[in-house]
């Protein structure tokens, strides 16, 4: 689904000092993979010359087996959820849903309002498409971004730190509602955290990120049974990767 090869990115002229360099990474269709590295090491950038928002220094990406691409060829091709949910106040959950309808305008209205309907039952927000936002608790905004994000229709989803300001209740909550869409929909996610636990829970493989000159990735594999369950935390296999994953980040000063 995604092929990096040796990408850098700088803001402003080239001889800036990068932001990241040397990033590659494989993303494998039907993959739920996590990116962990310290704040401002490029996490959200990366994803940024994914969705095609930016166009990298140097490198390749290419998307779904394509030859690698520009960024303005990649626009539209990825469901990308930036870090602040940016719904958009003024209007209902369900107009905001309708967004990349409006965006693409493929089929009719009628059709785009039924499936938005039936998107908001099946993510457990089923009364609230006439609410607006902020009528809305922060974990049901997050939700709803989701499905915004998903309305869009491309199956390969980026999702830059979308719980990372919830309680760990609702955390909690969300993940357990995450893993039960994504193992019904079909969908390839890369998700951005801060939280090691929420990335062992919830990922195959995690790519630990450095960023500047001498930057990189290093894959870290998961390896633990599906379905995923939070009671899994305090299993000894769990607690091990946990350590482990922690001593990597640390060991390269990525914490
Ligand atoms: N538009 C911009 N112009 C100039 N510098 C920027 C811009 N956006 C981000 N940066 C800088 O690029 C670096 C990487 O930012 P980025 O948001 O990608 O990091 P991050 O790893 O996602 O951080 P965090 O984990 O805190 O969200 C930071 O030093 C940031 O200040």
């Amino acid at each position: 689904m995604i092929n990096i090869a040796n990408l850098s990115y700088s803001f402003g002229a080239a001889s800036r000092a990068p932001v990241f360099s040397g990033i590659s990474m494989k993303v494998r269709r039907g993959e739920f993979i996590s990116v962990v590295g310290a704040s401002g090491c490029g996490k959200s950038t990366l994803f940024k010359i994914i969705a095609g928002l930016l166009e990298p220094g140097s490198g390749e990406v290419s998307l779904h087996g394509q030859p690698p691409n520009s960024a303005s060829e990649r626009l539209g091709q990825v469901g990308y959820m930036p870090q602040r949910d940016l719904l958009l106040p003024w209007r209902t959950v369900l107009d905001n849903c309708l967004l990349p309808w409006e965006l693409k305008r493929s089929g009719s209205k009628e059709e785009a309002v039924i499936q938005i309907r039936s998107m908001l039952q099946q993510f457990g927000l089923g009364d609230t498409g006439s609410a607006y936002p902020h009528e809305l608790s922060g974990g049901m905004r997050q939700r709803v971004a989701v499905l915004r994000t998903i309305a869009a229709g491309n199956e390969l989803l980026l999702l830059d730190e979308p719980f990372g300001a919830l309680d760990a209740i609702t955390k909690r909550e969300l993940h357990r509602w995450l893993l039960e869409l994504w193992s019904g929909l079909d969908k390839t996610v890369l998700f951005i955290t801060h939280d090691l636990e929420e990335a062992l829970l919830l990922s195959d493989r995690i790519y630990l990120m450095t960023g500047g000159a001498g930057g990189g990735m290093q894959e870290f594999i998961t390896g633990l049974p599906r379905p995923r369950h939070h009671s899994q935390n305090y299993e000894p296999q769990f607690v091990a990767l946990r350590q482990d994953l922690e001593l990597k980040l640390y060991d390269n000063r990525l914490l």
